[in-house]
């Protein structure tokens, strides 16, 4: 996984390199405060998830109880998606190819959005045999044009196992297990120190928000004294719209969302991370056939070697990077005016991007890596080490 700063070049030269791996053993050996990291995100961009994988790489990960105390969370997602699906097959015009699923139907829809008042036999019989049909499938691929949750097809697909008395959820269900975020939540843990750095432990602080609108307004609780942001975008969701306003295109929500946090005065000295999340998912779609272009005509000119999926991911970083190009025009233009003011604000600015799927722990790993060092970088820029 590369590093790509957009504004300040990361990779100035191996002496460079050398010297701020000694600066930061310096630093290291008098500094005791955690590390401090915010993840924002619009809903659904996956912030929750690098949670989970924070504590499945650095605490203990999840124990026998905890893993049955998700049992009903993946039962409900796995209802959730089901349901979604064949409420909205009438209004996009869609019937089911197997007359017999009728009875399955009528089931599924007399037990309402809540899911049942058991999980039973006779339950995930009627899922198996919707989920095996043609016209719930069709439905299924035009989920774009209502709200289904991302991990509907991986829980449908289990269905047998879901089904199981004995069920015990595997890390990756509990990865993929969709909760909405309500208010802060906040994780601890301690990461090695290489011993080609200096050793020892470092302690991080890691604060999760709801990143649906609403949820929106309680962040700047947690703005202060944070050392960096990990921004988490959905690049799937670009032919989508928002869960919370089906009017609002959910990438367009990111970048606005993005500005705004690039622009504030609060978050001025974080250091800024952008996770461009759910490759897995965005190369999924592409290999369908599904364009960018009718959402983002911009497209149709950009120029990137590669295949479609290559250049609509590296269409996607532009889109975001051109954002944080944007703020640093203007401070020139009130660098003429007073040119302290912009030599003091660009300096603690940086933007770096990684292509994420926050639901592959390899992926995750080798990205906090990176960030780690990235960021332990970053302290020391800002505390003017160097
Ligand atoms: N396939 C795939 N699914 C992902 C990825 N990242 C997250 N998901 C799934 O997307 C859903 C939403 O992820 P969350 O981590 O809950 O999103 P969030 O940003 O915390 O959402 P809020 O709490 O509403 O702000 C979950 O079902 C995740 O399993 C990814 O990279 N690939
Ligand atoms: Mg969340």
């Amino acid at each position: 996984m590369r590093l790509i700063p957009c504004i300040k070049s990361y990779d100035e030269g191996v002496d460079q390199s050398k010297q701020i791996d000694r600066e930061i053993k310096e630093w290291i050996k008098t500094y005791n405060d955690a590390i401090k990291l915010l993840l924002l995100g619009t809903g659904e961009s996956g912030k929750t998830t690098i949670i989970k994988q924070m504590r499945i790489l650095h605490i203990k990960g999840f124990s026998h109880s905890e893993r049955m105390a998700m049992t009903p969370h993946i039962h409900f997602n796995t209802h959730e998606s089901i349901y979604e699906i064949i409420q909205n097959m009438s209004p996009l015009g869609i019937s089911l190819q197997n007359p017999k699923n009728v009875r399955a139907q009528d089931y599924l829809l007399n037990v309402g959005p809540e899911g049942p008042q058991e999980y039973n036999e006779e339950y995930f019989d009627n899922v198996r045999d919707l989920w095996q049909d043609g016209g719930v499938r069709e439905c299924f691929k035009r989920s774009n044009e209502y709200q289904l949750i991302d991990s509907a097809e991986y829980f449908l697909d289990r269905i047998d196992l879901i089904g199981k008395e004995d069920y015990v959820p595997s890390d990756a269900d509990i990865l993929r297990c969709r909760r909405k975020t309500t208010g802060i939540q906040k994780i601890e843990f301690k990461v090695k120190v290489p011993k080609s750095v200096h050793g020892g432990t470092q302690e991080f602080w890691m604060f999760d928000v709801g990143g649906q609108r609403g949820e929106r307004k309680k962040w700047i609780q947690v703005f202060e004294g944070i050392h960096a942001i990990w921004f988490v975008v959905a690049c799937s969701d670009f032919d989508q719209t928002l869960r919370e306003d089906n009017s609002q295109n959910r990438l367009k929500e990111a970048l606005i969302l993005f500005e705004d946090v690039w622009q504030s005065r609060f978050l001025l000295e974080a250091g800024l991370i952008v996770f461009l999340n759910k490759q897995d998912l965005l190369e999924t779609k592409i290999k369908q056939g599904r364009s960018i272009a009718p959402y983002f005509p911009k497209y149709n000119h950009f120029e990137a070697p590669g295949d479609e999926y290559t250049r609509t991911k590296l269409f996607i970083r532009s889109l975001f990077a051109n954002l944080t190009n944007k703020k640093r025009e203007r401070r020139e233009v009130i660098a003429s005016a007073e040119r302290f003011v912009v030599l003091e604000a660009s300096r603690a600015r940086e933007c770096y991007f990684h292509f994420t799927t926050a639901t592959d722990t390899d992926n995750v790993r080798t990205v906090f890596r990176d960030v780690h060092q990235m960021i332990l970088t970053h302290i020391l820029s800002n505390i003017g080490v160097y």
